[in-house]
């Protein structure tokens, strides 16, 4: 388990606790969408992952080692956080630079450097923008400079703080396609999100928030089941999930292929009734 989370409780200095026994495990290879409405403490799981929020009390254990003894520095090689605003992340004064930057500060050897920077640059389709200054990009192609930084660092975990925000639907395909291929090659994605279209289609698991407590935890379709029915928690269903409802679907659908399955057996079906009197 590249993960572990036991009871980890949270207070910010004024008193609000914004985490209160969460307790799950992630296996490497998973995809994982944290969700929930605004002050969950979705935000705040995912900055105990970089060490920036440290546990009141309860573990976090990341690729078998407890965090509490590990420096921001140490977790850094193991987890990958892409800020939600990449003006908290980025400072250097060009794409090249800003995506080189992790990899020299993990003293990684020249030659790796060169191929996880140039692999970055290609996956997040920055190749022809490495000599531009970060500060004059549109914002969606500032989160790729920001998402290609944490990429270079090879990390076994990649942390996503709202990613497909700002970003067009080129963009949002483009890290669609990313987060299985890097699933697919074992690394483990979490990402906090309120795009519950996003999250259908490239999430294995949905983790759901609510005042500090975990409220979900299973496979998406069970989640987007459990969400449909008129008592479900208060969130955006995907898209395809509220037409196959305005169709009539009892059986929420959330993906493009699901839909498309669903509407080939329906046409098959009805191909198949017998003719009526
Ligand atoms: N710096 C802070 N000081 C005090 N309270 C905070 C601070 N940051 C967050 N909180 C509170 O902690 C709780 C959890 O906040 P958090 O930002 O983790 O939620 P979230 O689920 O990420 O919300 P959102 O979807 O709006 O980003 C909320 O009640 C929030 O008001």
């Amino acid at each position: 388990m590249i993960l572990r989370i036991d009871s980890l409780t949270f207070r910010y200095p004024n008193g609000t606790t914004a985490l209160d026994g969460v307790s799950f495990g992630v296996e490497a290879g998973e995809r994982v969408a944290l969700v929930g409405p605004n002050g969950a403490g979705k935000s705040t799981l995912a900055r105990h992952l970089i060490g920036i929020e440290r546990p009141a009390s309860g573990t976090i254990e990341i690729d078998g080692r407890r965090t509490d003894g590990l420096a921001i520095a140490e977790l850094a090689r193991t987890v990958g956080f892409v800020f939600q605003n990449p003006d908290d992340q980025l400072h250097a004064s060009s794409v090249a630079k800003e995506v080189g930057f992790g990899p020299r500060n993990l003293r990684f050897a020249p030659d790796r450097r060169k191929e996880l920077v140039e692999s970055a640059l290609r996956r997040t389709g920055l190749t022809d923008l490495v000599d531009a200054h970060p500060h004059h990009l549109s914002l969606g192609e500032r989160k790729r400079v920001a998402l290609a930084s944490v990429l270079a660092m090879d990390t076994p975990v990649v942390v996503l703080d709202e990613p497909t925000t700002g970003q067009d639907h080129r963009s949002v395909a483009l890290l669609g396609n990313l987060v299985d291929e890097l699933a697919a090659e074992g690394r483990t994605v979490l990402a906090v999100t309120h795009d519950m279209d996003f999250c259908a289609e490239h999430f294995d698991r949905v983790i759901a928030l609510e005042d500090g407590r975990i409220v979900a935890d299973g496979p998406v379709e069970h989640w987007l089941a459990r969400a449909s029915r008129p008592t479900g928690h208060a969130f955006e269903l995907p898209q395809l999930t509220r037409l196959g409802r305005r169709l009539g679907w009892q059986t929420p659908v959330a993906t493009v292929e699901g839909f498309l399955d669903r509407l080939t057996s329906d046409a098959h079906d009805t191909a198949e009734a017998p003719a009526g009197p």
